[in-house]
Order: C-alpha cells, then structure tokens, then sequence
C-alpha cells in the first residue's frame, strides 16, 4: 500500500537539517547561560520547523529550544515530529535535555528520528522504555 507521509527516513538531509539548527540558535535568547540552543525538525508532512532557547529572570522559568519547537508544531499546522536535529550557536551537536526528550517523544513517539552522538537514531534509543500517551487510562 502507497505511504500517505511525505516522510522518506532515507532521503533525510540531515546536513541541511543541523545547519537550520544552528541559525535557529542564533535567534536563542539566553543572557544567563549564555548557550544557544536550536533545534530543527522535519514534520511528517514534509514541512520544518524550528526552535531556540528563551530564558528568564527567573532562571527555573527558562524555555529550551524543544519547548518552542513543539509551539511551532503546534502553531503550523499540527502533525508529528519525524527527524530532529539540536545544536549550539556555534554548531556543536547537542543532546536534549532529559525533559525535553519526553516532551519531543509526546510528538514524535518511538520513531521519531534524531542526530545523536552515536549516529542516527530512534527516540527508543534517545528515550528507552518511554512512558507515553498510550499508558494513561483511556
Ligand atoms: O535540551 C536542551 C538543553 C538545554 N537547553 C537550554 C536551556 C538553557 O537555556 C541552556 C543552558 O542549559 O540550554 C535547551 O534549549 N535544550
């Protein structure tokens, strides 16, 4: 049967994917840390998104660049994370951060592709035994 995603794993470019990454960092906003962090996702729709780390005064408050990914999913149109790439201003590979990674799987699930230091891989790999939507009550 014909596959109605316009999300082809294997035709990922995932160079194209980090360097949207890095220029979505440059727009972080992160006085205290001083790290800037972007991150950029393809939709299973084929579109992209992206996002930057927001801080705050209130430095417990501050937003990572997953956060406002999954805004821009939202806010775009809606549909589900298929590959992810995260890296500093500066191009370093980043890994989201233990929270962020259950944020990401709630949109993406366990097949949700990201650029890890160890290659290409699931969100079983990034996220193992995940607790998701599926174990609440109906
Ligand atoms: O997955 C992560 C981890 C950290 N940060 C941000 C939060 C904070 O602004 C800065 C330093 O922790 O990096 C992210 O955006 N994503």
């Amino acid at each position: 049967m014909e596959s109605t995603s316009a999300f082809d794993p294997a035709g990922v470019d995932w160079e194209a994917l980090r360097a949207l990454a890095v220029e979505a960092a440059q727009l972080a906003y992160c006085p205290y840390s001083g790290l800037q962090v972007g991150v950029a996702a393809i939709v299973d729709d084929g579109r992209i998104i992206t996002g930057c780390n927001i801080e705050n005064a209130s430095y417990g408050l501050g937003l990572c660049a997953e956060c406002t990914l999954v805004g821009q999913l939202r806010m775009t149109g809606g549909g589900r994370l298929a590959a992810l790439a995260c890296r500093s201003g500066t191009g370093e590979l980043l890994m989201p951060c233990g929270r962020c990674r259950q944020v990401i799987y709630e949109f993406g699930g366990p097949d949700l592709l990201v650029d890890t230091p160890s290659g290409i891989q699931p969100m079983t790999w990034v996220l193992p035994d995940a607790f998701g939507p599926e174990h609440l009550p109906a």
